[in-house]
Parts: C-alpha cells; sequence; structure tokens
C-alpha cells in the first residue's frame, strides 16, 4: 500500500517505519528541515531502542522516503497519516492548530480519494472537524476521516507497534474499513484484535486508555505514601494485590509521579472535555493533584533530612529521561526536582545514558553533566534516583561508597532491596517502604 505520515516525531517516525518494514511504500512528511536531512542519512533524531535498524533497512530498500513536500507524499499516497502534536493549550484543552492546518492544506492538494488517518491524539469530535474542513473544498467521495489512535510506549515503541495488544480504529466508512483492516493484518496476526468502532469512540478510548493508567498510578502513589506512614511495605502490598486477574500486575509501580509527553497533558484534555459537557469529573482533579504532590515528594524528602538547608549540599542525580530507555524528557519530574534543588542553592551533578543532551538545552551550565554515572558521586553529600534505567539496579557498591561524602540515597524509583541497604550501611530513602537510617 501507498502511505504518507504527516509528522516524523516519536509516532510518526514508529509509525512510518513499521509500515515500510511490513512492505508498504511509505512518504514521511515534516516542517523540520534538520529533522528531515537527519533521516534521509538514516539517522534518527530520537533515541528509541531498535528504530535504527529498520530505519536503515527501510531506507536501502527504498520502501521509506524522508520529504518536507506535503504535497509529493499526498500524491503518491492512499492513506494519509496525521502523526502531529497535540500539545496542551491554557486551559488544558487539547490544542488542535498542527492537524487542522494541516487538514486545510490536504484540502488544497487531494484530487483522488484518500483515506486520512488521525494518529495523534484528539479530542471527541476532531474527525468530524477534519471532515468539515476538507468537505469545504472536495467532494465527499474524494475523502474518508478515520480515528487510529495509537497506543505505543516510548523506550518499546517498535515493538508495541509491531505486536499491538490491539488496533482501534473508528470509522463509519465501509471503503475505509476494508482498506484500513488490510493494513493491519501483518500487526494482528498472532490473533490480537482490531476493534473497528465509530469515529467519537475511537477518539475517547485513547484518552480513556491514558486516564485510566494515570489513575492507577496516582491511586498506588496515594497507597505508598500511607505505606510509609504505617510501616507497610509498598512492593509487597503491590505484589500481594497484582495477582488478582481483575486488578493485574503491571503498571502499579509507585515513584516519583507520572510525566512525558502523554499522561499529562491527556488527563487535563479529558478533564477539560468533562468540563466543556458540563460533566465535573471528579476522579480526574483528583489524579493530577496527586500527581503534583507526587513530583515534589524526593524534594520534600531531602529538605526534611537536611532541616530545609540545602544551600551548598552538592546533590548526584541518576536518571533524567521521564522513564528508562528514552531520551524524552518532557514533564520528566527530573526537571522539577533539579529546579527545586537549584532554588535551594544545593550543586547538582547528573547522569544519564542518553537524555543529558536535552536537559542541557534546559538548564546549560547551571548542572554539572557527568560522563558516566559514578563521577558525580565524588564530593556529594547523596544521590537521588530519579529514574529506574537498568544500569543502575547493579552498581559498583563499593565505588559508590568510596566517593560519595556520606552514604546518603534518596530512590524515588525504589531499585534497591531494603536488605542490601541496610547490609552496606546507607541511609535509604525510598517510596513506600520504611527508611533505613544506616551507619554514617
Ligand atoms: N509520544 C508518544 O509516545 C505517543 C504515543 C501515542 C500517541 N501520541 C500522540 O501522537 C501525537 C504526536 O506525538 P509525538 O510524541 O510523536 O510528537 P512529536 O512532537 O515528537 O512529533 C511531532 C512532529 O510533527 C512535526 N510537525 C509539526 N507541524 C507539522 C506540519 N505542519 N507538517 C509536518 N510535520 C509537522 C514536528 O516537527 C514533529 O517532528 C500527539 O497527539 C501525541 O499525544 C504520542
Ligand atoms: O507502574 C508505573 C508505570 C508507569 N509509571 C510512570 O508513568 C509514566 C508513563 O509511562 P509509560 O506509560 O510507560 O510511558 P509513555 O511512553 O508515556 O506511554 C503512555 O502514553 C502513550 C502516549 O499516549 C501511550 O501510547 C501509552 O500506551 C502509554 O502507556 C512514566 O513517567 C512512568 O514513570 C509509573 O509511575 N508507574
Amino acid at each position: 500500500m501507498k502511505i504518507a505520515v504527516v509528522g516524523t516525531g516519536y509516532v510518526g517516525l514508529v509509525t512510518g517505519t513499521c509500515f515500510a518494514e511490513t512492505g508498504n511504500i511509505v512518504h514521511c512528511v515534516d516542517v523540520d528541515e534538520k529533522k528531515i536531512a537527519l533521516l534521509k542519512k538514516g539517522k534518527s533524531p530520537i533515541y528509541e531502542p531498535g528504530l535504527e535498524v529498520l530505519l536503515h533497512r527501510n531506507l536501502r530498500e527504498k520502501r521509506i522516503v524522508f520529504t518536507t513536500d506535503l504535497k509529493l507524499a499526498v500524491d503518491k499516497s492512499d492513506i494519509i497519516f496525521l502523526a502531529l502534536p497535540t500539545p496542551p493549550g491554557e486551559d488544558g484543552s487539547a490544542d488542535l492548530k498542527y492537524i487542522l492546518e494541516v487538514a486545510q492544506k490536504l484540502a488544497t492538494i487531494i484530487t483522488k480519494y484518500k483515506i486520512i488517518v488521525n494518529k495523534s491524539t484528539v479530542p471527541v469530535g476532531t474527525a468530524d472537524k477534519v471532515t468539515a474542513i476538507l468537505a469545504e473544498k472536495l467532494p465527499r467521495e474524494l475523502f474518508d476521516v478515520v480515528s487510529n489512535p495509537e497506543f505505543l510506549r516510548e523506550g518499546i515503541a517498535v515493538d508495541d507497534f509491531l505486536k499491538p495488544d490491539r488496533v482501534v480504529i473508528g470509522t463509519t466508512s465501509e471503503r475505509a474499513k476494508t482498506i484500513m483492516h488490510e493494513l493491519y493484518q501483518p500487526f494482528v496476526r498472532q490473533g490480537n484484535p482490531i476493534y473497528f468502532m465509530d469515529e467519537r469512540s475511537a477518539e475517547m478510548t485513547k484518552y480513556v486508555a491514558n486516564s485510566y493508567l494515570a489513575m492507577r498510578i496516582s491511586f498506588m502513589n496515594e497507597v505508598a505514601n500511607l505505606c510509609e506512614r504505617t510501616g507497610a511495605n509498598v512492593d509487597l502490598v503491590r505484589i500481594g494485590i497484582g495477582s488478582d486477574s481483575r486488578i493485574g500486575k503491571r503498571f502499579l509501580f509507585p515513584g516519583i509521579g507520572y510525566g512525558g509527553s502523554c499522561f499529562p497533558k491527556d488527563v487535563k484534555a479529558l478533564h477539560y472535555t468533562a468540563k466543556a459537557n458540563k460533566y465535573n469529573f471528579k476522579l480526574l482533579d483528583t489524579v493530577m493533584q496527586v500527581n503534583a504532590q507526587q513530583k515534589k515528594i524526593l524534594f520534600q524528602k531531602i529538605k526534611k533530612y537536611y532541616k530545609n538547608d540545602l544551600k551548598g549540599k552538592q546533590f548526584a542525580i541518576w536518571g533524567l529521561s521521564f522513564k528508562p530507555e528514552t531520551d524524552d524528557i518532557r514533564e520528566a519530574p527530573s526537571l522539577e526536582l533539579i529546579q527545586d534543588l537549584l532554588d535551594a542553592e544545593a550543586k547538582v551533578s547528573v547522569y544519564d545514558p542518553v537524555a543529558m543532551g536535552n536537559v542541557k538545552k534546559v538548564f546549560g551550565s547551571k548542572v554539572k553533566y557527568q560522563k558516566n554515572q559514578y563521577e558525580g558521586l565524588k564530593n556529594a553529600d547523596a544521590l537521588v534516583i530519579v529514574t529506574e534505567w537498568s544500569e543502575f539496579r547493579n552498581p559498583d557498591y563499593e565505588r559508590m561508597v568510596k566517593y560519595l561524602k556520606s552514604k546518603v540515597i534518596f530512590d524515588g524509583r525504589n531499585v534497591y532491596s531494603l536488605e542490601k541497604m541496610e547490609e552496606l550501611g546507607f541511609y535509604y530513602n525510598s517510596i513506600g517502604r520504611r527508611t533505613i537510617h544506616g551507619k554514617q
């Protein structure tokens, strides 16, 4: 099949590459010339495991083409995916300007039947808006607008796309349904379903999935806070409840709040949709409040330990991306923590395997960037673990003890066992578990 993907960010690039991988001819379009220049050379502008290998293979086989020319891509394609940003506006609503602008352009370019597929996360009613824009200039039989929300997770995006739990397709057009069914066949071979539904239900499904998952995290973060106050261990409680198949084991990890480019903005946007429809969605209010509070939890623990005096104290931070296996720092808890530490006149040095470049764009020379995880520990008052990268899980403890000024760890991701920390004599303050006071 012939496909155009408009927007080559985290979603567009993975979508385009994975469609090319299944034999389709894909034209990827972006307004960012630098990005397109990099991609033409086979270089991925983002860190996403497994992506570059597929990118090289499909470039070599000429199944994927990168361009800034929207008309060229549209002329060469039958299906046009929109993978454009939908950032939150001031009021929390999803800003549709990128989608609607491209829809306006498509209305002037399309000359034969095309399916316009919305892969961006968009509020209920967006397919109707895009249809209305196209219908102003085009006969109705020249296009169909489909909602096909994307559920991939950063860091495992390629795997998620190639082997999705399910594919959701919102369309009331039989013609579009047949074509979309054929396009997705290679990805649902393992028996995972394609769910066809109306456009509005598909749009809503995406927000509900993300908000439900965010709610689970906020719930577990509150459980963790209560565990700390009652002497229970949240890790054991998590295992205890997770084996109930009605609850399930996944997505129950407490931490320092959900971040990333999706949960924070999508919970806000669903909340806005509820408000716009005069519905008071109380749970969502609380999900957001708990998350804001949880993002401060490490800083509060640190402040309490040092009796509010952080001036001149030196902190080594491990992990900056909003989660492991990505360089994405959008809404990352690390950013808020670093700012709070700097505001308290503490000294901060950071290490992350792939996200330091992005953090440098935010903090410049205000923090020190370390070439490995151990450098920043030299003479530091404490280590603060913000992202649970695998390489932090089984570190060289001897080196840590040797370098740190005091054996103090604040862990926002429960990376270490309490027994190990006790054995090594660390002061160890984690989430939802008792504090180990250690031997200093
Ligand atoms: N990141 C994720 O994990 C993820 C997962 C599922 C859904 N989503 C949703 O997918 C959408 C895209 O997210 P993303 O993370 O890929 O965003 P992104 O910011 O990484 O990428 C968007 C791309 O669109 C390009 N762009 C902007 N205007 C353009 C135009 N007029 N023409 C062509 N290209 C243009 C930008 O240059 C950028 O490269 C959002 O709605 C998001 O909520 C994201
Ligand atoms: O048990 C958990 C699981 C996740 N998180 C946090 O939740 C956030 C989001 O994590 P994750 O869902 O793994 O990453 P994303 O790449 O943001 O993916 C989410 O957002 C995407 C964009 O909409 C969706 O496509 C995915 O299905 C959805 O999982 C991160 O800050 C994690 O640290 C926790 O605190 N505890």
